[in-house]
């Protein structure tokens, strides 16, 4: 739950009631989350919880048994599908645990395709992706995108799901891949985004250092989403 000062407006996404059974099990029961612009929310749980199973449903590509999820505003869970691919590239940015990025093209080529796919024109689309990719340290062009570290790889996902201003940010493991410094960096960038961007940031996560970056920490857990108590508040 985001914190009771925060105004619903304010909320980037609200989940209300998720349920999601597979057949033996219910890896959703009554799940609420909610997370506000400018805010974080980690969220960890024991491996085969459901927590990528949450993230499917909030992209709209897994449709929970009931519930609602509101993401900008919109109950994603009411729309057809064709409305939900458009809401999810507008509103939503992804950063996957292997940043996912297409080697046949270039740094920039890779973001700016985001943008393009989202409906920027092409002059636009590249000027951005070379302003995100300047900011966030990764060479544009020059170095092919096999070639990037693998936290400047990570670094280009980020600019790629920040390029159309979404409202809300995913992370699926984003720093697994990583060794420790560059977990690090990739740690301290992705929770500086909330304040910078103004967006919502939620991460899934086994690394608990990462986790503990973040406003609230939820742990996944037979089917609920229970506040995770910072050491520093529990003491
Ligand atoms: N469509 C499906 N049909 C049957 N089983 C499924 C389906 N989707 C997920 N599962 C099962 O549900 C469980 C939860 O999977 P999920 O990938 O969401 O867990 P997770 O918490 O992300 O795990 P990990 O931390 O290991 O990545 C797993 O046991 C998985 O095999």
């Amino acid at each position: 739950m985001a914190p009771p000062s925060v105004p619903a407006e304010q909320l980037v996404l609200s989940a209300r009631g998720l349920r999601y059974e597979i057949p033996g099990r219910t890896l959703l029961d009554a799940a609420e989350l909610s997370v506000a612009a400018g805010h974080s929310v980690a969220v960890t749980g024991p491996s085969g919880s459901g927590k990528s199973t949450l993230l499917m449903c909030l992209l709209g590509l897994a449709e929970p048994k009931s519930g609602s999820i509101d993401i900008a505003g919109e109950d994603i869970t009411r729309m057809r599908a064709g409305r939900v691919a458009k809401h999810r590239r507008d509103n939503i940015g992804m950063v996957f645990q292997f940043a996912e990025l297409l080697h046949e093209l270039s740094p920039v080529e890779n973001v700016a395709l985001a943008a393009l796919l989202a409906g920027r024109d092409r002059k636009d689309a590249f000027r951005r992706a070379e302003e995100l990719l300047d900011e966030l340290g990764v060479p544009a062009r020059g170095t092919a995108t096999a070639d990037l570290s693998g936290g400047e790889r990570q670094r280009a996902a980020v600019a790629r799901a920040l390029v159309n201003e979404p409202a809300l940010l995913l992370a699926d493991e984003p720093t697994g891949a990583l060794d420790e410094e560059n977990r690090d960096s990739v740690g301290q960038l992705l929770f500086s985004l909330p304040q910078r961007w103004n967006c919502g940031l939620l991460v899934v996560t086994h690394d608990h250092s990462i986790a503990a970056r973040a406003d609230e920490h939820l742990e996944l857990r037979q089917g609920k989403l229970l506040a995770v108590r910072s050491e520093a508040a529990a003491t």
